[in-house]
């Protein structure tokens, strides 16, 4: 890359836009500014002459975010990043699919891995994925944000890397239950490895290489998500298995808990490509109050008996 400084526009001044500043701010080659809806710059005068921008709002955010950019003249070869873990009600989109379905010119980059923002604020050291089908512009990416605390991994499969983002929230919900209800290690281990080949299942159908999932972005990131307190989806599901309503505990977190959106529209997807979700679903009833933690073990103990490899469930 030139050693010019490279300009990044940071859209969403959330919890991970804000994360996301600093880890960029720290490589002292960027130049960068985040915006959020109460910025008193207008968001065309924020993007005006960025190489890049990266978008960090959540998951309903999207959609909107995308509109109002489409409105404004980007040139072609600005890189948008998509930081968001989280599905499309409806479309069934990720947020990568609606990015490049309206910058079909741009290159897109999605950036994601085990990254906690509270960890990194702190300048925890932690690794990354960013991943295109532009191999230039992932690595223009991948130069931006990496540093002597942030080790950022590029591959081509965006998808899938994407998708064990998204995909390992609903699976911290039910690790969040399983330690809250005290099941055990030998419990723990058992959900963390069948979810990983469930992740598989959705991703492979959806067309994300299945080497993806054994990397950061997704075995990482379902081990530092199911492990951690810090993640607020583990923690709805702790406050579930204390009896709490969801209600009450998206108060108390007043933050964004992507996986609750991203169950409801999985079993959407699942429906539509018949994939198993044997753990996803139970997430699915629980969060509707279709189920009790409890009862949700007890059903996920008494599915009938299989292969451990059997691909299709
Ligand atoms: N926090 C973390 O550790 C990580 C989070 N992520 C992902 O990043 C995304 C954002 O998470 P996080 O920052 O933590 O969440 P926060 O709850 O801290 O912030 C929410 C963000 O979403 C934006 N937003 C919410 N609603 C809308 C809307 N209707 N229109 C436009 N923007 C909206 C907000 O924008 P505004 O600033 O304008 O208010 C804000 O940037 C999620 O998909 C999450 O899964 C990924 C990796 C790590
Ligand atoms: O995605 C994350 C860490 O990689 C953040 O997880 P939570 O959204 O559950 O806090």
């Amino acid at each position: 890359m030139s050693n010019t400084k490279k300009k990044l526009t940071i859209i969403g001044a959330g919890l991970w836009g804000q994360a996301l500043a600093k880890l960029a701010q720290y490589n002292d080659q960027n130049n960068v500014k985040i915006w959020s809806r109460t910025s008193s710059e207008s968001l065309a005068s924020v993007v005006q002459e960025a190489d890049v921008i990266l978008s960090a709002v959540s998951m309903k955010g999207v959609r909107l975010t995308v509109e109002k950019l489409t409105a404004l003249t980007i040139p072609e070869e600005t890189i948008f990043i998509s930081a968001t873990k989280g599905l499309e009600t409806k479309t069934l989109l990720t947020p990568s699919q609606i990015w490049q379905k309206s910058f079909p010119s741009h290159p897109v980059v999605v950036l994601s891995g085990p990254n906690l923002s509270k960890e990194i604020q702190q300048r925890l050291p932690a690794a990354t994925v960013v991943a295109s089908e532009d191999v230039v512009a992932a690595a223009k990416v991948q130069e931006i944000f990496s540093s002597d605390i942030f080790r950022v991994y590029s591959n081509q499969d965006p998808i899938g890397t994407e998708l064990g983002g998204t995909l390992k929230n609903v699976m911290a919900i039910a690790s969040g239950v399983c330690d809250g209800l005290q099941l055990g290690t030998n419990a723990k281990s058992a959900l963390l490895t069948r979810a990983l080949p469930e992740m598989i299942r959705i991703g492979t159908e959806l067309g994300a290489s299945r080497e993806t999932f054994f990397g950061l972005s997704g075995l990482g990131d379902l081990i530092a998500t199911c492990y951690s307190p810090l993640s607020r989806n583990y923690r709805v599901g702790y406050g579930l298995s204390e009896g709490k309503t969801l209600e009450q505990i998206l108060i108390e977190l007043g933050s964004t808990a992507e996986g609750i959106n991203t169950a409801n529209v999985l079993i959407e997807l699942a429906q539509k490509h018949r994939i198993a979700i044997p753990i996803s679903r139970q997430v699915y009833q629980l969060i509707n109050g279709e189920t009790t933690p409890q009862e949700a073990v007890k059903e996920l103990m008494a599915r009938d008996l299989k292969a451990e490899f059997d691909v299709l469930s």
